[in-house]
Formats: structure tokens, C-alpha cells, sequence
């Protein structure tokens, strides 16, 4: 197996993507993830930027880290100075990283129309600073931007500046894809001839996504010789962001056999990218390749026939590879190979063709034509199951709620909008709470969970993590009918519960109900009866 080094550049890169934006204290996290995953670079920052990089590497001295070599990233000199003069390159210096890369044009029309300096001064600023940090004692990756349109414009000025990089001392040429717009067989090509230009010179790609190309690019570069991939593990970076690094690492662990990951290994790639999503404070794209919610999901019901039969018919590896799991979707487009699966945890022996394996397809057929969807709220599937199999025991019974909201609210001094008033029969007991809340429906939701606690204390734990209305038919305007989706949790499981309902509160009131209803099942309490 050959090994391939990933760089990671989520904190330096990545931090130039839109809407991200790490403090120090989450740039020590993710170090840490990134670490123990096993990445063997990850590039922390630009200490010549800004203040917290600074700080950044100041702390991050103490960190022992047990896979990963961390670097520092910076420009080369400004032109007409010296080396030893420029602030940029003291701070490299300072931030005392075993490696240090630094970036330099490698495109003539940068030269001229950019830094506006000339051919031989661009190379001789590119000599002179990896001369300077290679004499402070780190190792220096030359980062060629624009490599491959300067190529393409020119290879012999390109190949140049790699040479003046190799000149002042630098032991990895980094070959960038900056604008991300190139096909990957041009990408492959260029690397190609450049490895062919510097026999035994390590060579690693930095592609950008602006085409959708970025890790495509990547893999053509390493078919083509290149030993380091560099990107982003959640692909956030500059414009469309840069090479997806857990897709890179995806391929090749799992395609080219090749070996990246020297920590926790593949399996846990999916943990560390949702990891790293968490400390960014951003969603994972469901369909992401390997570690997005949806890679492994089935929704078509002869997918999720297929997938039952034999695993490789629709997907391409074993999830496990990755630390992904499979999941089936319940909805009107599956089948009743799904159906039974779900109806199996109440009534295992029914088969295909069983009458009520039957109805209840078309039960949930009809609901979702009424505007459920259940792929996001399969607990309040369950819930169906149970009522049309006439297994369920209702836990308790709704006398009525109200709700009350003014603007202003009575009490200022309350962060509560509304109040919410519920009344219900429980095993023969009537009992009545009122409560407030931010909203009528978080006042509906404390009122029920405080009126039933006092029969099922289990509720105490359960709290609303995420309430989500869609607008079903925009046409009907403020009569339109609404679907509501609630996430609940316990602190150790999340359920998705679900309600439509021409009237926002009553949706919710479902949801809500269905939650609970779903919690005590779940725990095996046995409703009160009257
Ligand atoms: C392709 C890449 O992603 S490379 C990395 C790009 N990353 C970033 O830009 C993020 C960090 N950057 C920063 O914090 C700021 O740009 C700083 C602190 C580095 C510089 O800020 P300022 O001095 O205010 O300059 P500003 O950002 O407006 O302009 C860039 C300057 O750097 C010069 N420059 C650009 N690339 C290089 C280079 N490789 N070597 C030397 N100088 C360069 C430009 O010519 C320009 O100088 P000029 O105004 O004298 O022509
Ligand atoms: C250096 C870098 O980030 C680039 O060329 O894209």
C-alpha cells in the first residue's frame, strides 16, 4: 500500500470560506480532531494576518500532538525588501513551526498586474524568503499559486518560480489550482510533466472547487504522481471552498488502497467531520460523499429491496468503512420490504402480501398525500403503526388547550411572549397547567410536559431541540396548511415527531403530543387507564 500525506487546511483556507470563522479556542479543537484522526499536516493559520493566529501559535506550543506536524502559512516578502525586514515573515518565524508554508505567483500576469513587480524580482522574492525561513530552521513548502493557468500561460516562467523555490531551500513544491477552473485531465497532465521536470522532488496539489472539480482534480494529481493532497476536510475554503478532504481521504483509503490516515483510521471519518462541522457551526450537506447523513441513505423502495437482499447492489462500499451507518427512509416512494421492517419491532411475523402490510401502505400513501412526510419523523410513523394495528393505549387525552400572546407581553420583565393553558384526562384523572414561553408553541410544549409530568416524571428530561413549519400549498396564503416537525430529545436519544394542520398551533399540538406518546412507548411505561 503506498501513503499519501493529507494536509489540512480548515483553519487557514477553510477560514477564508464564507461565513466561517474559528476562534482560537475552537482552532485548538480542531487541531486536536485532526490529530487523532491522523492527518500527517494541518496548516493552523496565517501568523502575519492577524492577531488570533498570532495567539493561535503562541498557545499552541504546548500541544502535544501525536500524528500531525502543524504549520504556519504566509506570503513571500513584499517586493524591493529584504527578507529580514519583512513583518510577514518574522511572524513565521515566531509562530516556530516545524513547517512553514509559503506562497508565491507562479502566473506572469499576477507578477506584472498584481503585485506589479517584475519576472526576476518575483523569483528572487520567492528564493530569498524560503532562504530565510529554512535558515530559522523550519522546513518549507513552496505553495505555487496559479500554478497551472501560470502553466498554461507560460511553463517555462512557471517552472521557474518552482526552481527558485528549490534554490532558497524549500522541500515540497505544492502545486495550487487557485481559481479551481481547470479539468482534471489538464490538472493531471501539467503534474505530470512537472514531476518529469523535477525527478525526485516531492510534489503535492492544492485544487479549489469552482467547477465541482476540486477533488477530482486532487485524485487525477495523485494518479499522476503527486505524494501530498492538500484541502479542507468539510471542502470550506475561498469562493466554492477547496478540495474536500474527507472525500479525498474517502477515495483513497477506500478505491486506491492507499494509505492517509495514520490516527483512528477511515472509521472515523465521519465522527471527526461531524466533529469539526459541530466546532464551525455548520450542517453537513446530506448528500456529502462518505460522511454526509444521505450517503448511505435509501429512500426508492427497490433501492431499499435491493439493499436488504445484498448490501453492494446500491451501495458502493460497507458504511462501516467510514463510520457511516445505512439508513432506510420511510415515504411514499418505499415499498413494503421497508414496511414490514418498521411494522417487525411491533408484529414480526407478517409477510409482503399480509392484508395489513397492505393497508397500511396505503395509510401512509394517503397521509403523505395529506402532507406528512415521514422520512424526516419516523417516530410518529411508529405511532401510526400502532393506532392502525390497534396497539395503542393512549397515554393520555386532550380536554383542551389555549394559548395567549400579546405584544406587548403583560411582563416585561419575562423573556415569555405567550402563555399556554392545557387540560387533560389522565387514567380518569383531570388535571390543568399553565405555563409560559418564548412563542405559542414553546408555551403549548412547557404546559404539556409540566401538566404530564406529574404522572409520567420521566418527561422531566425531555426538551425540544428543533422545530422546524414548511407551508404546504403557498397558494392558500394565510390559510394554507402547515406541516410542523419537532426534534426531541433526553438527552441521550433524538426522535423526529411530526404534524399538518391548517392551523399552525394544532400542528405543533400534534407533533407535540406525538413526541411524548413516543418517549413512553419507547421507555415500556404502561399508560394510565381509566
Ligand atoms: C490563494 C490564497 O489563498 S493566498 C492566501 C490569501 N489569504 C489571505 O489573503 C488572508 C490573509 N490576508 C491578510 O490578512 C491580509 O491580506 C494581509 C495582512 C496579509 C495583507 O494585508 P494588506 O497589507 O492590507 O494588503 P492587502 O491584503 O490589501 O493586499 C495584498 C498585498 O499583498 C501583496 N501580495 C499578494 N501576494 C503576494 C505574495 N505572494 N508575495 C508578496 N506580496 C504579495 C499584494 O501585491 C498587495 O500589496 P500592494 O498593495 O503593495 O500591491
Ligand atoms: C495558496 C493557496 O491557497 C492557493 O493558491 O489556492
Amino acid at each position: 500500500m503506498h501513503t499519501i500525506a493529507l494536509f489540512d487546511s480548515t483553519l487557514r483556507d477553510g477560514s477564508q470560506g464564507e461565513g466561517i470563522s474559528f476562534s482560537v479556542e475552537d482552532k485548538l479543537k480542531v487541531v486536536k480532531a485532526l490529530d487523532t484522526l491522523g492527518v500527517a499536516y494541518i496548516e493552523a493559520g496565517n501568523p502575519g494576518s492577524n492577531p488570533k493566529d498570532l495567539e493561535f501559535f503562541r498557545r499552541a506550543e504546548q500541544l502535544t500532538l501525536t500524528h500531525a506536524t502543524l504549520v504556519a502559512f504566509g506570503s513571500t516578502r513584499r517586493k524591493k525588501s529584504k527578507a529580514a525586514d519583512d513583518p510577514n515573515l518574522k511572524n513565521l518565524v515566531s509562530a516556530k513551526t516545524k513547517v512553514v508554508s509559503i506562497f508565491g505567483k507562479s502566473w506572469g500576469l499576477h507578477v506584472t498586474d498584481v503585485i506589479r513587480t517584475t519576472r526576476e524580482e518575483n523569483l528572487a522574492m520567492i528564493r530569498d524568503s524560503i532562504q530565510f525561513i529554512t535558515e530559522s530552521g523550519s522546513e518549507v513548502f513552496f505553495d505555487a499559486e496559479h500554478y497551472f493557468d501560470g502553466y498554461l500561460d507560460d511553463s517555462e516562467y512557471a517552472k521557474a518560480t518552482l526552481q527558485a523555490a528549490l534554490d532558497g531551500g524549500a522541500s515540497t513544491l505544492v502545486l495550487c489550482e487557485t481559481r479551481g477552473g481547470l479539468l482534471p485531465s489538464e490538472v493531471a497532465r501539467i503534474t505530470a510533466e512537472t514531476i518529469k521536470a523535477f525527478p525526485g522532488i516531492p510534489i503535492g496539489i492544492h485544487a479549489h472547487d469552482d467547477i465541482g472539480c476540486g477533488v477530482a482534480s486532487s485524485i487525477a494529481a495523485v494518479e499522476a504522481g503527486a505524494i501530498q493532497v492538500q484541502g479542507t476536510l468539510l471542502g470550506f475554503g475561498e469562493r466554492c471552498g477547496n478540495a474536500n478532504l474527507a472525500t479525498v481521504a474517502g477515495i483513497l483509503g477506500t478505491k486506491l488502497a492507499v494509505d492517509c490516515l495514520c490516527g483512528e483510521s477511515l472509521e472515523q471519518l465521519t465522527a471527526t467531520s461531524r466533529q469539526v462541522a459541530e466546532i464551525a457551526n455548520v450542517r453537513i450537506t446530506g448528500g456529502t460523499p462518505f460522511i454526509g447523513k444521505s450517503a448511505f441513505a435509501h429512500k426508492g423502495g427497490m433501492h431499499i429491496d435491493g439493499v436488504q437482499k445484498i448490501p453492494r447492489s446500491f451501495e458502493h462500499i460497507d458504511p462501516a468503512q467510514v463510520g457511516n451507518e445505512r439508513r432506510l427512509l420511510m415515504s411514499e416512494v418505499a415499498g413494503r420490504a421497508l414496511m414490514l421492517k418498521r411494522i417487525a419491532r411491533v408484529v414480526p411475523d407478517l409477510d409482503k402480501d399480509d392484508p395489513v402490510t397492505v393497508s397500511l401502505m396505503d395509510e401512509l400513501k394517503q397521509l403523505e398525500a395529506e402532507g406528512y412526510q415521514f422520512e424526516g419523523a419516523e417516530s410518529s410513523f411508529d405511532l401510526v403503526i400502532r393506532r392502525h394495528l390497534k396497539m395503542y393505549k393512549p397515554y393520555f387525552s386532550l380536554v383542551h388547550y389555549q394559548t395567549i400572546g400579546s405584544s406587548p407581553y403583560a411582563d416585561p420583565l419575562s423573556d415569555a411572549t405567550h402563555a399556554a393553558v392545557v387540560k387533560v384526562k389522565v387514567g380518569g384523572e383531570s388535571a390543568i397547567t399553565a405555563a409560559e414561553g418564548e412563542g405559542p408553541v414553546n408555551a403549548l410544549d412547557q404546559a404539556l410536559r409540566k401538566v404530564l409530568e406529574q404522572f409520567y416524571p420521566t418527561l422531566k428530561r425531555v426538551h425540544l431541540t428543533d422545530y422546524k413549519v414548511r407551508v404546504l400549498d403557498s397558494a392558500g396564503a394565510t390559510a394554507s396548511k402547515v406541516r410542523v416537525l419537532i426534534e426531541s430529545t433526553d438527552g441521550n436519544e433524538t426522535w423526529t415527531t411530526i404534524g399538518v394542520s391548517r392551523d399552525i398551533i394544532e400542528a405543533s399540538w400534534f407533533a407535540l403530543s406525538d413526541s411524548i406518546e413516543y418517549k413512553l412507548i419507547a421507555e415500556g411505561i404502561e399508560p394510565s387507564v381509566e
